[in-house]
């Protein structure tokens, strides 16, 4: 039996299950991938905040790294948390040396206002980590966190990409999840991105669904991504079918715990597709 397409995920650990490493996994799992794993932070985290982060040093990183590429490979990468400049210029560093597309999630703050990364080490993200990216995927925080601009409405995505895109990745999507209703048009009522190289433009609308059990969708969506490209397909291709798998999870996700639970990674197994 031939091996499936390998994608590697460079993130935290999400104690609860439901965004970071655990969400990566489950993602890729779902999409038909073989997953693995660097764990650059641990934290303790459930569905009404993170009540703990502790990072992983620097040569621990590198040697889960390296351990993976050297021997296993991979088709395509992912990173998310990376907590400390001092990390996010270890792992810009190790991507720059893989012959393989990454998808950068900038994780910067989570939904519930929880810091993810140093303030720091923004500067690294800015001029080491986004100039390495094959697609950058910031929601509308974190974008305001690297560039300064701010999103209130679609009339602003395109400025925003033009910022991110500034700092080197080769395609940007901006998620317009934290916008309310139709990316601040009137009238609609769609979950609204943005992807762009700079002279292409694809811009993706989905139903939005009124579901406050979101946790993990930017770690789910840039996972999809890098399942994507590890099958071989292309930046719009694999950033169309994450958007539909997204939000096919966005739709199921249930409550657990007290606050804002998870996305639904196996709504498709449970849907019988
Ligand atoms: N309530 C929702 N209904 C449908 N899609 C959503 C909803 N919230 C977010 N999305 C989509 O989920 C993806 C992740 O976006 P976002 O939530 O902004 O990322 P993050 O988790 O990094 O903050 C995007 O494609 C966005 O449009
Ligand atoms: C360990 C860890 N990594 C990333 C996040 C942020 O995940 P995200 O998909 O952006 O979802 P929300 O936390 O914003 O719901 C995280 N919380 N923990």
């Amino acid at each position: 039996m031939s091996a499936p397409p390998t994608v590697l995920t460079v993130a935290g650990s999400d104690s609860g299950g439901g965004a970071g490493i655990q969400a990566d996994l489950k993602t890729m799992l779902a999409l038909g991938v073989h997953g693995m794993s660097v764990i650059t932070a641990v934290t303790a985290q459930n569905s009404l905040g993170v009540q703990g982060a502790w990072e992983l040093p620097v040569d621990a990183v590198r040697a889960q790294y390296r351990s993976v590429v050297d021997d296993i490979g991979v088709q395509a990468v992912k990173t998310g948390m990376l907590a400390s400049a001092e990390l996010v210029e270890a792992v810009a560093e190790l991507l720059g040396g893989t012959d393989a597309p990454a998808v950068v999630d900038p994780v910067g703050i989570s939904k519930h206002g929880d810091a993810l990364l140093a303030a720091s080490a923004l500067d690294s993200v800015r001029t080491k980590l986004l100039p390495v990216a094959t697609v950058a995927t910031p929601n509308l925080d974190e974008v305001a966190q690297l560039t300064g601009v701010r999103v209130d409405a679609e009339d602003d995505f395109r400025r925003a990409a033009a910022a991110v895109l500034s700092y080197g990745p080769k395609w940007v999507l901006i998620k317009g999840g934290h916008l309310p209703g139709d990316a601040g048009r009137a009238g609609g009522n769609q979950a609204v991105d943005l992807l762009t190289d700079g002279s292409e433009e694809h811009w993706l609308r989905a139903p939005r669904h009124d579901n406050r059990h979101t946790h993990g969708t930017g770690c789910t969506l840039a996972s999809a991504i890098a399942s994507g490209l590890a099958k071989g397909q292309s930046v719009p291709e694999a950033v169309a079918a994450a958007k539909e798998y997204v939000t096919g999870a966005i739709a199921a996700g249930f409550a657990l715990g007290g606050g804002i639970g998870p996305v639904d990674h196996g709504w498709r197994f449970r849907a019988g597709a």
